[in-house]
């Protein structure tokens, strides 16, 4: 079984017990009833290489990173370093995230903030826009496509961004079929968990010029963000390097720094 299967199946499970806990109509009065989602798609497309910044304790490649005690004062460092958005791991068995990780982030922040999870049915995408989310991640590798092409009406249609996960070509094909706006492309492979930084400057170039590029994975300094930054990326998702960087709000001030500076090349899209 793939590491990528694995994860799926954990993640079916919870669910499962999420579903009976709490029942989809009462998920769905509570995101009604929640502040309206933030225009990430504009904000995206804010001049400068962004930087979403993301909430990880744990990875399946690499264990625990950072215990994070208060992942609401990590949030507020990220956001005062200048980061565009804030990425919430919410699965709680590989990546030892949870939804209460997302309520004290959307509490403590003004910026986007993605639900980081594998995403598998539209209960989740309710669930998300309830504890607050403005985007969502939908992981092509993950979903048959009518699902993904289902999810991604149903995370639009609650007024929030689609970031949609790719890894290979055929998947960025499938991204588009589904009428993605985001495309994330992963370096890291799920099914193996290898990283590749090439990956995103093979896939980018053959993009519509309307679509959102952000380069997910492998991130440790400013040199990969100028090497995404060129192969055309609007934003650099990171997590490892800033959760295991000592200092989160000046690591990310300085890939903002970097990703804002006029030598910084800009995506031609
Ligand atoms: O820690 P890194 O190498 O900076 O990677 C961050 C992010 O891209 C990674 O956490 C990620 C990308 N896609 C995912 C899908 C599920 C879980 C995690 C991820």
């Amino acid at each position: 079984m793939s590491v990528l299967d694995a994860i799926l199946e954990g993640v079916r499970e919870d669910l499962a017990a999420r579903e009976i806990a709490v029942p989809l109509a009462q998920v769905k009065a509570a995101a009604a009833a929640a502040p309206a989602p933030l225009p990430a798609l504009a904000i995206l497309r804010e001049p400068g290489v962004g930087v979403i910044a993301e909430v990880k304790r744990s990875s399946p490649s690499k264990g625990r990173l950072a215990s994070i005690a208060d992942p609401a004062a990590l949030a507020v460092a990220y956001a005062a370093g200048g980061a565009r958005a804030i990425s919430v791991l919410t699965e709680g068995r590989r990546f030892g995230g949870s939804l209460a990780d997302l309520d004290s982030v959307r509490a403590a922040v003004d910026i986007p903030v993605l639900r980081k999870d594998f995403i598998v049915s539209p209960y989740q995408v309710h669930e998300a826009r309830a504890h607050g989310a403005d985007i969502v991640l939908l992981i092509v590798a993950a979903l048959p496509q009518p699902v993904l092409h289902g999810l991604l009406e149903r995370v639009e249609s609650l007024g929030m961004t689609a970031l949609v996960e790719v890894h290979t070509e055929d998947e960025a094909d499938r991204a588009l079929n589904a009428g993605a706006r985001v495309i994330g492309v992963n370096a890291r492979d799920l099914t193996t968990l290898h990283v590749d930084r090439d990956v995103f400057a093979r896939i980018a170039p053959g993009l519509p010029s309307d679509v959102i590029t952000i380069a997910e994975s492998g991130v440790r300094g400013t040199a990969d963000l100028l090497a995404y930054a060129g192969a055309g990326a609007h934003a650099v998702l990171v997590g490892e390097g800033l959760v295991t960087s000592g200092d989160p709000r000046a690591a990310v001030a300085d890939l903002v720094t970097a990703g804002s500076h006029p030598s910084c090349p800009r995506p031609s899209r």
